[in-house]
């Protein structure tokens, strides 16, 4: 992996960071890197998060799936951070993208409509909740285990649970005797994607999950003390020093279809990490080539408060363009789609600086499981060092959890603190028609 932030220097952009910024900051990211290396050697609450690749045994995933390795396809039950991984990984790298399926929000027609689209008796549960508490999660899986009953399939047989020790889901584990593997100690929803948590779903649909692991491993071997000798860090130091300039949103912008969801698991990471403390990037999701013909008129000619970050891979399968029949298209005849995503690739690159905007490019060599967990990890780690040069606590998310509180009351029929707020906020209707 490799990244390069030529064209986020102030030299090309605004905003954009001078070199002799950089060099300042390079002494910073040398603390922040003795201050990570020392929260991973203690194991610390979050910083533990940096040791996955080592922690985590990749046979005791593949023994805990073994009874569901038949499994056509897989249907996950849990959100944001117990959903994100395992979607961004199999999205990338199962052969079958849609083999993968996750119930992640409780919108009651969209569980109707991909629970009668599966066929139950050839698909595998995996529940996974940090909390074991989560609502959504909990309701989903009451929803999904009263399918698999209505049509007669043993839903115990067909499941896999990855929870804390303690919690409703860990209690319904132990009363019907589930399979249970563990959330990694340490390590927040958002930071687990190389655990348990994330690689259930790749190893039932045979994705090679020592791949992931080996990746994640080489970039953690790749950090050092210089932002100039670590990829991760470069890119957190420039995501850190761009939001210094006003460059408060960062438009991750993957080109491959098979990274759509990397945007969304990217999303998370940096939301609920960075955003503390009136601080914290706001993170963007587009697609390339897509969204060169939506949202890039925005990135190029719209405020001055943004960064795009492109990623794609260097290789990729290709599919020769046939020769074509009408002279206006003979700039098509001897290329294939693989040279015209990367031409369009180039070209956008270019265009932002061109505009006098910001843009930073990550670049994988493929997209195979070792360069993936490579990814994955690197993001990781650039954003506990944003969360260090930010001085932000990266790994609580106390903001979600005031959301979550009112949900639960609100459905309780409680009155709390939260309930008051909802019951009194300001609401000014236009075109009311009936009070709710
Ligand atoms: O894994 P769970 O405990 O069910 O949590 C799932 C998600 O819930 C909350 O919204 C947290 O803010 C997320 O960080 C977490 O990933």
């Amino acid at each position: 992996m490799h990244v390069d932030i030529g064209a986020a220097l102030a030299s090309a952009a605004d905003p954009g960071v001078e070199r002799a910024t950089l060099e300042d900051l390079d002494e910073r990211v040398a603390a922040a890197h003795e201050r990570i290396e020392q929260g991973r050697n203690d194991d610390e609450f979050g910083y533990a998060s940096l040791n996955l690749p080592d922690a985590t045994d990749a046979q005791t995933i593949r023994n805990a799936v073994d009874p569901v390795a038949d499994a056509e396809s897989v249907i996950t039950v849990g959100i944001g951070g117990s959903a994100l991984g395992a979607k961004t990984i199999t999205e990338a790298l199962a052969e079958d993208p849609d083999s993968h399926v996750v119930l992640d929000n409780v919108d009651p027609e969209h569980v109707r409509r991909t629970l009668d689209g599966l066929s139950l008796a050839d698909t595998a549960i995996n529940v996974v909740s940090r909390s074991g508490t989560t609502a959504e999660t909990l309701a989903n899986f009451l929803v999904v285990r009263e399918a698999y009953e209505d049509r007669g399939v043993d839903w115990t047989e067909r499941i896999v649970v990855t929870t804390g020790e303690s919690g409703p889901l860990r209690a319904l584990a132990d009363q019907h005797d589930l399979p249970t593997l563990p959330v990694p100690e340490g390590v927040p929803g958002r930071f687990s994607a190389l655990s348990s948590v994330g690689l259930v779903p790749p190893a039932i649909l045979g994705i090679d999950i020592e791949g992931l692991l080996t990746g994640g491993r080489a970039a953690a071997d790749d950090l050092a003390p210089s932002l100039y000798d670590s990829p991760a860090y470069a890119y957190g130091a420039m995501a850190y020093a761009l939001e210094e300039e006003g460059a408060i949103v960062n438009a991750v912008m993957p080109y491959a279809e098979r990274l759509e969801s990397f945007g969304e698991w990217f999303a998370q990471l940096w939301a609920e990490s960075l955003g503390k403390d009136g601080r914290g990037q706001t993170p963007a999701r587009a697609l390339g080539a897509t969204d060169q013909h939506s949202q890039l008129q925005l990135y190029r000619a719209g405020h001055r408060d943004k960064v795009v970050t492109f990623v794609r891979p260097r290789e990729r399968a290709d599919v020769p363009i046939p020769e074509p029949d009408h002279e206006d298209l003979s700039y098509l005849a001897g290329t294939d789609l693989g040279g015209l995503i990367d031409a369009e690739y180039e070209a956008t690159v270019a265009s932002l600086p061109a505009a006098d905007r910001p843009a930073l490019e990550v670049e994988i060599d493929r997209l195979d499981a070792e360069n993936l967990g490579e990814l994955l990890y690197a993001m990781e780690a650039a954003c506990v060092l944003v969360g260090e040069l930010a001085d932000v606590e990266t790994f609580t998310q106390p903001a979600v959890e005031w959301g979550k509180n009112a949900t639960r009351a609100l459905i309780r029929g409680e009155d709390t603190e939260e309930t008051a707020v909802i019951d009194d906020r300001e609401r000014l209707r236009i075109g009311e028609t009936e009070s709710l």
